[in-house]
């Protein structure tokens, strides 16, 4: 496809402003005592930990704390058919800052459906807000969200031998998320009050007592390449910078836009999301985005098979912001990420993981681990949002049907018992837009499964997904996640220098339908493995053993 002109926009917009002085896009947080003030500020070594590791492998200093750390995996050499089986130690080390970062977070799509709604969440949870609903008043919390809103063993009380659990969250220091300065970009102008109305996901009551902060927030215009997305959603652009193709200028309006959101709010750290539409597939050319010169190359040029969010990303990974893809397409086709590994930026995607999938890759889990033969899934699913409506177009729904479809190939892969090689289960994935329910989506999924001596089980799912309730609080575990692991470093015992984790945050697999892995390492959706990935690499860097659940000391006495 040859190269087309460069976009016609070469205007870097003048310092953007509003009436009230402050730049679209990026709010007037109101001060609310403490809530700007960053731990690391406020707070000593002692206060940002909830525990103490006393052990010989664990040392703290006053603003990290290092662990020296023994992996122990297993080694099997294959003679023939014949295994071996080898134990293998690994000494690492880990070092993590316990000093959180002001951390900054851009949505793009911030007037979407989860983008209104995780910005109205994390008012009302950092403004304590409770407001009245048919069953009485609600307060606000931060359910669904695996960083805030679940626990982890710690390990057993020494004198009762009672499991002790905390929250997640104390596991390491963390952000919270009601300290999180938000922004972002849309192709919408409306202000996030109006989007709020638009999304129609939230209660009245709650509208209320956040319309007037959500109303001085307004997204930054956006970069909008019509043949990427829905033609349906043409009438809601009005916020979109000139230039229909990818272009130079485009990547470096939105570098300005981060460095900018940077600077006004005084931040640490900015993260990147992408919460906007779904966007086609991108052709994967080589010679026009197969390498990091390529792709750089082909964006100077204005190639027209550059997708906006891959000029987000590309843009995020230059200004050294950590960027997230909560939507299925593959905006990190090759030349992104080995930008992103050039850079030792961080990526991290593909797809929120929020209702019928997380729900398939643990019943899927669950099934074929306990040896019954899954030999069919049929997945539909109708809703009504505009993210439906984006997806009634074939080429957007395909992005989606991608990332829904995969989720079951590495249990089906690692059990030969039960499926020959190549064998998998019949499945299938349906979409379809149906207004009426709006947000409200419906999850319809049947799992059909071979048994004993032939015979057979049947399951059948009615799963309603508020869709947006079910994903806006895994925006904030990715985003502190992702802050967390740009504070840990490590080394093998004998290396001097201290390196970060590979740039494609595979560890962020829990909260995504698709996950993205280094290039060349396998891709794990099983969902118990996923968490517990997370939890153990947590629990190493204080130095503390993976928790394996044998529980012997209520076994061998
Ligand atoms: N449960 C869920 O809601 C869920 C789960 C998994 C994945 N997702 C994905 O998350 C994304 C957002 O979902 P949603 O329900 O908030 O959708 P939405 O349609 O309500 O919001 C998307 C927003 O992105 C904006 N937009 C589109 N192109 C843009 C661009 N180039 N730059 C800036 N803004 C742009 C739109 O104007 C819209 O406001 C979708 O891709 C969806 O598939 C959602
Ligand atoms: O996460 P999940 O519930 O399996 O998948 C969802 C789909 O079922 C839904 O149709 C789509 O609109 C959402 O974006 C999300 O991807």
């Amino acid at each position: 496809m040859p190269p087309h002109a460069v976009c016609e926009d070469s205007q870097m917009p003048p310092g953007p402003s509003q009436a009230n002085g402050s730049s679209p896009g990026v709010p007037t947080w109101p001060e609310v005592s403490g809530a700007s003030v960053t731990a690391s500020s406020a707070t000593t070594q002692a206060d940002r930990l909830a525990f103490h590791v006393n052990a010989p492998n664990v040392v703290y200093s006053n603003d990290a704390v290092e662990a020296k750390y023994i992996y122990r995996t297993t080694d099997v050499l294959n003679d023939n058919g014949r295994l071996t089986a080898v134990p293998k130690e690994t000494r690492h080390n880990f070092r993590t800052s316990t000093k959180t970062s002001k951390l900054g977070v851009m949505l793009v799509g911030w007037g979407g459906n989860n983008g209104s709604t995780i910005t109205a969440g994390i008012i009302a949870n950092r403004r304590g807000l409770a407001w009245e609903t048919r069953q009485g008043p609600q307060a606000a919390n931060y359910y669904g969200s695996v960083v805030m809103s679940s626990t982890i063993k710690l390990g057993t009380d020494a004198r009762t031998g009672q499991d002790v659990n905390i929250p997640l969250h104390d596991l390491l220091p963390m952000v919270h998320p009601n300290h999180l300065i938000i922004g972002g970009w849309d192709i919408s102008s409306l202000s996030l009050a109006a989007a709020m109305d638009r999304a129609q996901v939230l209660e009245p009551t709650l509208k209320s007592l956040v319309r007037k902060e959500m109303a001085q927030m307004v997204p930054l215009p956006s970069i909008y390449y019509p043949d990427f997305i829905a033609a349906n959603q043409g009438e809601r652009v009005d916020n979109a910078h000139r230039g229909s193709h990818a272009c130079q200028d485009h990547v470096e309006l939105i570098r300005h836009d981060i460095r900018n959101f940077k600077r006004v709010h005084d931040l640490d750290k900015v993260i990147v999301l992408w919460t906007a539409n779904t966007e086609r597939y991108a052709d994967v050319i080589p010679g026009v985005n197969d390498t990091a010169e390529n792709l750089m190359r082909s964006i100077e040029e204005g190639h027209t098979e550059i997708a906006p969010s891959t000029i987000f990303a590309v843009a995020s990974i230059l200004e050294n912001a950590p960027f997230i893809n909560g939507s299925p397409q593959n905006t990190f086709v090759p030349g992104c990420i080995q930008l992103a590994e050039k850079h030792g930026a961080f990526i991290g995607g593909d797809d929120f993981k929020s209702g019928q999938t997380k729900m398939k890759s643990a019943l899927v889990d669950f099934l074929i681990s306990a040896g019954i033969k899954l030999t069919s899934i049929a997945s539909y699913n109708h809703l009504g949002n505009n993210d439906g409506m984006n997806l009634s177009s074939q080429k957007q729904f395909r992005s989606k049907e991608i990332s829904k479809s995969n989720v079951v190939d590495d249990m089906v892969a690692a059990n030969h018992v039960l499926y020959k090689e190549g064998e998998h289960p019949d499945h299938c994935v349906v979409i379809k837009y149906v207004p009426a329910v709006g947000d409200n989506k419906r999850a319809l999924d049947e799992y059909y499964a071979e048994i004993f001596l032939g015979g057979h089980q049947t399951i059948s799912i009615y799963n309603v997904c508020e869709d947006s309730l079910l994903a806006s609080p895994l925006i904030i575990d990715l985003v502190l996640i992702t802050e967390l692991f740009t504070r840990i470093q490590w080394r093998q015992d004998g290396e001097r220098e201290w390196k970060g984790f590979h740039s494609v945050l595979s560890v962020l697999s829990y909260m995504l339908k698709a996950p993205l892995t280094p290039p060349g390492t396998p891709v794990v959706n099983a969902l118990a493995k996923q968490r517990s990935a997370l939890v153990n690499i947590m629990r190493a860097c204080v130095g503390l053993e993976p928790e394996n659940d044998m529980t012997l000391e209520h076994k061998l006495f």
